[in-house]
């Protein structure tokens, strides 16, 4: 089948690139003129484990292709996606700028029936918003159908080649068969997909996206809790998890959730709440916890410091928001930088792929290092903010030798404290025993 890909950005070339893997031939269609030639030089344009194979292998069978000329993109295509950018407006719900400029361009050009998809995480109604755009200038029939992406960062081709389900919201029998068809491969291999109307698919993706950053929430209260009674959250998680009903995933406490979706959906879908006058209390609560998780080893850095951080060297493992991704979006990183830069301390940082988005955004506020044994030169503390699995079994000799005070402050919980103890560290982590060393 004939496919076009409307923005090329993470989802968009996820999604060009698996769909030509199963058969069918993409065009990728994005305005960043820059990025398009890289692409069509074969110079994949994110840092996605496993998808550069896909990429450089569906280019070479003439299966995916890239342009920004929007005409040519969607000739003949009998998909579009959209998977355009859906950032937070001011007042913090979903910017559809980009969707609904691009269906108001889409009229004009369609020249027989197409299913136009938002791939985009968008508010209940846009599918209606975006037919109502097209509509305006449409010559011919088309439908439009939600079909929100659940995929992570990290793990983007298998979520998306082996997702535990594809929601597809239409009431159109026609665009159903085509959905049906593109996804074929994937309900072949036991992946179910799940039909409903356009507003609850839209629902779902904001469901599952703030669901899952209270569960995180929720857990990081129960390590607050655990500091203040003496318990162990790694313990109490696996208590809870190893319930069915609870699983044992996303209950990993740390310094909070980032990312390009969990901040701006929950924010959207508070706004949503708010627009039909609903006090969608939990998600206000989540979003004033989170924010202060992000820096809360910030207080006793400082209290570790005697309350003064000026002239002090902070080495900081991990910039991404989480490991296997370059993308800082929103990373408690970043955050924790601020406050450490505010209160006079010089940060040392490494991280395996994200320095350089870091550099082009915060630029000399920190020194980049080449690995992570280099950001501990001449460091007074090390504070870590990503789990990436090089800083999970680190030469701990070299670590201790290198820290002028042996004070691991760890906001991914990677170690168990008592080692840590023995190794010589003082330690503090979320949730668990402090090591004074
Ligand atoms: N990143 C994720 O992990 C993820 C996962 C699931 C869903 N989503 C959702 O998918 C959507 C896209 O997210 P993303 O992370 O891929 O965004 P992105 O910012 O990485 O990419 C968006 C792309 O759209 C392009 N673009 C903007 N206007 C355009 C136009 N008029 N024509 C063609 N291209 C245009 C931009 O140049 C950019 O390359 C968002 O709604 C997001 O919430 C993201
Ligand atoms: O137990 C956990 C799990 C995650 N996190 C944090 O939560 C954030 C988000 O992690 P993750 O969900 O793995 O990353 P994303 O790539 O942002 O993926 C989320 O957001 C995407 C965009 O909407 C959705 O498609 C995915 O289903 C959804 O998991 C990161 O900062 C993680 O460090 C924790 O703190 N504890």
């Amino acid at each position: 089948m004939k496919v076009a890909v409307v923005g090329t950005g993470y989802v968009g070339l996820v999604t060009g690139t698996c769909f030509a893997e199963t058969g069918n031939t993409v065009t990728c269609i994005d305005i960043d003129e820059k990025k398009v030639e890289s692409l069509n030089n074969g110079k994949i344009t994110i840092y996605e484990p496993g998808l550069e194979a896909l990429f450089e292998r569906n280019i070479k069978q003439n299966r995916l292709h890239f342009t920004t000329d929007l005409k040519e993109g969607i000739e003949g295509a009998k998909v579009i996606f959209l998977a355009l950018p859906t950032p937070p407006g001011e007042d913090g719900s979903a910017d559809l700028k980009y969707i609904l400029k691009v269906a108001d361009d889409l009229g004009p050009l369609l020249k027989d029936y197409a299913v136009i998809v938002d791939k985009s995480t968008v508010p209940v109604g846009t599918a209606e918003k975006v037919t109502a755009k097209i509509k305006q200038n449409a010559k011919v029939d088309f439908d439009v159908v939600s079909n929100p992406e659940f995929l992570r960062e990290g793990v983007a081709v298998e979520d998306f080649m082996k997702p535990d389900r594809v929601v597809v919201g239409t009431r159109s029998e026609k665009a159903k068969k085509i959905m049906d068809m593109l996804y074929a491969p994937l309900v072949r291999q036991g992946n179910p997909v799940i039909y409903m109307d356009e507003k609850s698919a839209e629902l779902t993706k904001y469901a599952a996206n703030s669901f899952l950053a209270t569960k995180i929430t929720f857990m990081n209260e129960i390590a607050n809790m655990c500091e203040l009674l003496g318990a162990d959250v790694d313990a109490v998680r696996k208590g809870v998890g190893t319930d069915t009903r609870i699983g044992k995933r996303f209950l990993f406490a740390g310094i909070g959730y980032g990312g390009s979706c969990f901040p701006k959906d929950v924010q959207a879908l508070a706004k949503s709440a708010q627009e039909v006058n609903y006090d969608f209390d939990i998600l206000n609560a989540v979003m004033n916890v989170n924010d202060k998780q992000k820096t809360k080893l910030i207080p006793q850095i400082k209290n570790y410091f005697a309350g003064d951080l000026k002239g002090k060297t902070i080495a900081l493992w991990g910039l991404s928001f989480k490991p296997y991704t370059d993308d800082i979006r929103e990373a408690p990183a970043l955050y924790n930088i601020d406050e450490l830069v505010k209160a006079g301390a010089k940060v040392q940082a490494y991280d395996p792929e994200a320095m350089e988005n870091v550099k082009g955004q915060i630029g000399d506020k920190i020194v980049y290092c080449d690995d992570q044994y280099s950001a501990l030169e001449n460091a007074d503390a090390l504070l870590i903010a990503t789990e990436w699995p090089v800083f999970r079994t680190p030469d701990f000799d070299r670590v201790h030798s290198a820290l002028k005070n042996k004070v691991i402050f760890d906001g991914r919980n990677l170690y168990n404290p008592d080692d840590m103890g023995e190794l010589g560290f003082a330690y503090y982590s979320i949730g668990r025993t402090t090591i004074n060393g």
